[in-house]
């Protein structure tokens, strides 16, 4: 379980968030959502031990989270930061190199899923193939959590829907939780269980995407709007 306990996190001058508490159950996808500099990534940055709160706890199967916890959670990063001159290929070696946990069998399988060329550089990969790759390198760990941001950023419509084709393959939900953030909330709503809407580094609400369609009924993107309202 990941539980966030009056998190508070402010960079020198900018408050980005401002005691945020909430847990997430195991087994299930979540995704965090909000405005730009709402604090979705500083919330992902903070349950994978990249940084640390100014205040409150952050708690990954009751283990605090520092640089440690990165041997139960996987992190995708909003950045480039592969090596361009390495093939597709090398940096899935890369990977099964420094993490313990890594599934090359799953790898490969993603690999042809996704109809990646292993030989071609990174540097020569189109932006979709290396969103592409970001997701290989991120699911194919075997660990209980795997955080996402901006999974889908910067993707053409077609690239995106492969991508969200090759998530709901490949997460076992049996097995793992999924936190991601994203802002391309249509194509990613089939895939959510729960919103965690973040709106100037609070929680304004967190609530099932079944209640919102069925109750409410309305898209994810009309209840944002809705609840950024009010
Ligand atoms: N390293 C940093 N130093 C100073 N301020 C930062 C730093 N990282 C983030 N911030 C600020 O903290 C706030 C929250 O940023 P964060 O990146 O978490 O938002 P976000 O919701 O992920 O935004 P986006 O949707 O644009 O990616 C923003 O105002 C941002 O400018």
């Amino acid at each position: 379980m990941i539980q966030l306990e009056s998190v508070s996190k402010r960079y020198l001058t900018k408050k980005a968030l401002n005691g945020i508490s909430f847990q997430i159950e195991p087994g299930h996808i979540i995704g965090l959502i909000g405005s730009n500099g709402s604090g979705k990534s500083t919330t992902l940055k903070l349950i994978s031990g990249l940084i640390r709160p100014t205040r409150g706890t952050v708690l990954v199967d009751g283990e605090i989270a520092n640089r440690r916890i990165c041997s139960k959670v996987s992190y995708l990063s909003e950045l480039d930061s592969y090596y361009s001159f390495f093939t597709v290929k090398e940096t899935v070696d890369f990977y099964e190199q420094t993490f313990s946990d890594f599934n090359r069998k799953k790898a490969e399988e993603m690999l042809d899923f996704m109809k990646l060329d292993r030989n071609q550089k990174v540097k020569h990969l189109s932006k979709g193939n290396r969103g592409r790759l970001k997701i290989v390198a991120a699911l194919a760990r075997d660990v209980p959590y795997i955080l996402m941001d901006e999974p889908l950023s910067g993707l053409d419509p077609m690239v995106r829907q492969s991508i969200v084709r090759s998530l709901i393959s490949f997460i076992d939900l049996e097995k793992q939780t999924v936190v991601l953030t994203t802002h391309e909330l249509q194509e990613i709503e089939p895939l959510l269980d729960t919103v965690i809407l973040i709106k100037n580094g609070e929680i304004l609400d967190v609530k099932s995407v079944e209640e919102i369609r069925s109750t409410e009924n309305l898209s994810l993107v009309d209840w944002m709007v809705k609840e950024y309202g009010n």
